[in-house]
């Protein structure tokens, strides 16, 4: 039986209006690391790579000097995605190895993830290197003070990008912003416009053989308890101060970054298949909408030698992988999740419950899964 090919890893660059996207695409696409990538443009309007066309494939698909190729979403992505694979499998274009996908500035890159790990043949050929959000240096805490979307792109990202640092004056304001974005989302890296091609674009969960390249990178567990602590600290420390100081932190704070989350819950027990699913299931059924991110790596108690991946974008979850033993001597189960507007002790309470573990005013198990409408909120 012919083996199934390599999955392509699949990238969505995105990042507010003006943030320096389509810049940096124009620079990454000349590094001969993205030889033979596809870009796809997923908005209406001309094609803002500029002195790399050369030829016209077909309607709508330009060929690139660097060996990429170039097309803009008419209608739908996914056809668009299909016709990709049909023409590379065809031999009639250039045997393409990845795709990035430059999102338009207001768009949220999850409904692009749900369409491909959805689709049963897409999710197949296509393995979702994750997201890398571009900041304005100069702009980007304007952006998130006004707009949620920015906030939101920021905390989905696998790598922040900051671009026009070089037109930053003053070097304080652009260590504020990075700290900022450390908060909405301590996982992800924060790199320079500058920084190697292959170091923004790649470097998800998949190398480009398919094969699962470093989890505990991809997961950053570390970084997100480490940052939960640090707030957790921080949040007790203002309960010392006079009335003045907590005063002057609340307008510091911003509404939308309040409402961002990133936490990480996990277990010494491996779990048994049936309550991970159960868990994951109720979550996306009652919380879905707030769920802006989930990422974790879980012995199941049926396999513990073998943790599953767990990769989830709002209400859409899947296993992109079982692994063939443990990145470290770490074997708790670890998942973290960046959320919106959701308290950690919903999801907590959710998590103890499928575990077993007793807490006060806590439902059990049983009855979460016979009226799991309770969970609503
Ligand atoms: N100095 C400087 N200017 C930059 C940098 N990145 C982008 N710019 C400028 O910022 C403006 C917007 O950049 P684009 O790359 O078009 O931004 P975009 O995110 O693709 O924009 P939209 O597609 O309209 O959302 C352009 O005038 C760029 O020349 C940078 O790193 N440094």
């Amino acid at each position: 039986m012919q083996t199934p090919p390599a999955p392509l890893p699949l990238t969505v660059l995105t990042g507010f209006l003006g943030a320096g996207k389509t810049t940096l695409l124009n620079r990454l696409l000349q590094d001969l690391a993205l030889h033979d990538t596809v870009v796809i443009i997923n908005e209406f309007g001309e094609i803002g790579l500029d002195h790399l066309l050369v030829e016209k494939v077909d309607e709508g698909m330009v060929l690139l000097s660097a060996g990429c190729l170039c097309c803009t979403v008419r209608g739908d992505l996914i056809a668009t995605l299909e016709d990709l694979l049909r023409k590379r499998d065809n031999g009639r274009i250039t045997p393409f190895r990845r795709v990035v996908i430059e999102t338009t500035g207001l768009a949220d890159p999850a409904p692009i993830l749900h369409a491909v790990l959805y689709h049963p043949y897409l999710s197949m050929r296509y393995a979702v290197e994750g997201v890398v959000t571009v900041v304005d240096a100069v702009n980007g805490s304007a952006t998130l003070d006004a707009y949620v979307e920015a906030a939101k792109q920021a905390a989905v990202a696998e790598r922040i990008v900051l671009a026009k640092a070089d037109l930053v004056t003053d070097q304080a304001d652009l260590a504020r912003l990075r700290q900022r974005l450390r908060d909405l989302n301590p996982g992800a890296a924060i790199l320079a416009a500058d920084a190697p091609a292959d170091v923004i674009i790649s470097g998800g969960l998949f190398d480009l053989e398919g094969k699962i390249a470093d989890v505990a990178e991809w997961l950053k567990a570390e970084a997100v308890e480490e940052a939960e602590h640090r707030s957790h600290a921080h949040q007790h420390g203002h309960h010392h101060h006079g009335h003045g100081h907590a005063h002057e932190h609340h307008h510091d704070v911003n509404r939308h970054d309040e409402r961002i989350r990133a936490f990480c819950l996990t277990s010494d027990q491996p779990v048994p298949q049936g309550t991970l699913d159960m868990f994951l299931d109720l979550l996306r059924s009652s919380q879905g909408a707030k769920l802006l991110r989930i990422k974790g790596l879980v012995a199941l108690a049926e396999d513990p030698e073998h943790p599953v991946v767990i990769h989830g974008v709002q209400h859409v979850i899947h296993v992109p992988a079982i692994l063939p033993r443990w990145p470290s001597e770490d074997r708790r189960s670890r998942i973290v999740f960046i959320v919106d507007d959701l308290d950690r002790s919903v999801v907590e309470g959710l998590w103890n419950a499928f575990l077993g573990r007793p807490g006060i005013d806590q439902p059990d198990a049983a009855a979460l899964s016979d009226n799991p409408l309770s969970l609503r909120r």
